[in-house]
């Protein structure tokens, strides 16, 4: 049988990139671990007031932050000597952060990103844009650090469990001691690609199911869309060359199931007051934080008409997203398609 034993990890130093919502939490987890980590940001006065009062009130409020957490605003100073470099960006911004972090860095970590999108323009995956933008000969391996966890949660130290994925599996357990403690506990997993693409897809399904919500539908409702959710992502994934299997774990139907009903979700959020008749612009002008699955409904949209893969619920979102389609029409439109046998690839 597999078996691990727990051994304790030596101090690492780590920079955690971005001082949002989960940026924050991660970082807490790793201090709370006895590392040296730093967070970086965009925002100066934002940072300067983190190190003051130990909060971070706009993401995470009423949290008190470990007093060994530095915020630090210039990124040489932030990334100077460290083990790991922490993304926890919004996606846009991976790419423009990546080629800020190769200019700032002095040593050779190991780049592990935690956040859940595919990139505009490019459909391309995280780790895909952190490995065209960090030269191999600059760091180590890339790990995707993912699965059911709200920022919320974790900084009160709730019980989380999520996954380390590379395809190294050394590095991903690295990262797994990294991390893990009594309330958060990682597993590991090789399949990369499988991986990101349960987290990106998942925030599609979260709108959808936040709409049905605010709708008024039922929890019947709710079971079709998180089902028939799970088959589409994980169709599109093997499109992509993952293993199916990924779609049963943490990454794939653990996060959807917290997404999809937790009323933390950004995602759910909007797509219940979409669902409430609230426009976008006004969702997420009020919203605060990022909301992924909107710019991820478009990446995958596009993509899988070029790849003739079929994504109806993906598509109807789409349609409510960018084409004016009101969220009611849509789900009356999704009932109305021809009648199909469920195990239909
Ligand atoms: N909040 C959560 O519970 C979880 C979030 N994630 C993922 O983590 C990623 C980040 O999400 P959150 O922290 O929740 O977002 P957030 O909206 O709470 O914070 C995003 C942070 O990124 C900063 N930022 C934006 N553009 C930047 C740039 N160019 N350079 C530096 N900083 C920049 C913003 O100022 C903000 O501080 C997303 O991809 C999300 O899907 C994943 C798991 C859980
Ligand atoms: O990824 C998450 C939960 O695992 C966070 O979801 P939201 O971005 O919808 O808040």
């Amino acid at each position: 049988m597999y078996q691990k034993v727990r051994k304790e990890m030596e101090q690492k130093k780590v920079a955690v990139l971005g001082a949002g919502s989960w940026g924050t939490a991660l970082a807490k987890v790793l201090v709370e671990n006895g590392h040296d980590v730093r967070i970086w940001g965009n925002n100066e006065q934002q940072l300067e007031e983190m190190n003051r009062t130990h909060q971070n009130p706009n993401y995470l409020p009423d949290i008190h932050l470990p007093e060994g957490l530095k915020a630090i605003f210039d990124l040489k100073e932030a990334v100077k000597d460290v083990d790991a470099v922490l993304f926890v960006v919004p996606t846009k911004a991976i790419r423009p952060v990546a080629k800020q972090l190769v200019e700032a860095m002095n040593t050779k970590p190991i780049i592990i990103h935690a956040s859940k999108g595919l990139e505009l323009g490019t459909h391309k995956r995280l780790s895909e844009v952190l490995a065209e933008e960090i030269p191999a000969n600059l760091r180590q391996e890339i790990v995707v650090l993912s699965g059911p966890s709200h920022a919320e949660e974790v900084a009160v130290g709730d019980i989380t469990t999520i996954t380390s994925a590379c395809d190294n599996i050394e590095t991903a357990e690295f990262v797994q001691r990294l991390f893990t403690n009594h309330y958060f506990r990682i597993y590991t997993n090789a399949d990369v690609k499988g991986v990101e693409i349960g987290a990106a897809l998942k925030n599609i399904i979260a709108i959808g199911a936040g709409a049905i919500h605010g709708l008024g539908y039922g929890d019947d409702a709710k079971a079709a869309l998180m089902t028939r959710g799970l088959a589409e992502i994980t169709r599109f994934g093997v499109a992509l060359g993952a293993d199916p299997l990924t779609f049963m774990g943490l990454s794939g139907v653990g996060d959807l199931i917290v997404t999809c009903t937790s009323v933390h979700s950004r995602n759910w959020r909007c797509g219940n007051q979409l669902g409430q008749g609230k426009s976008l612009d006004e969702i997420l002008d009020h919203m605060g934080m990022i909301v992924e699955g909107v710019s991820t409904t478009k990446a995958v949209t596009e993509l899988a008409q070029q790849l003739k893969i079929s994504m109806p619920i993906t598509e109807t979102i789409y349609d409510v997203l960018y084409n004016g389609v009101e969220a009611r029409t849509a789900v009356e439109n999704l009932m109305k398609r021809d009648m199909r046998s469920e195990n239909e690839f």
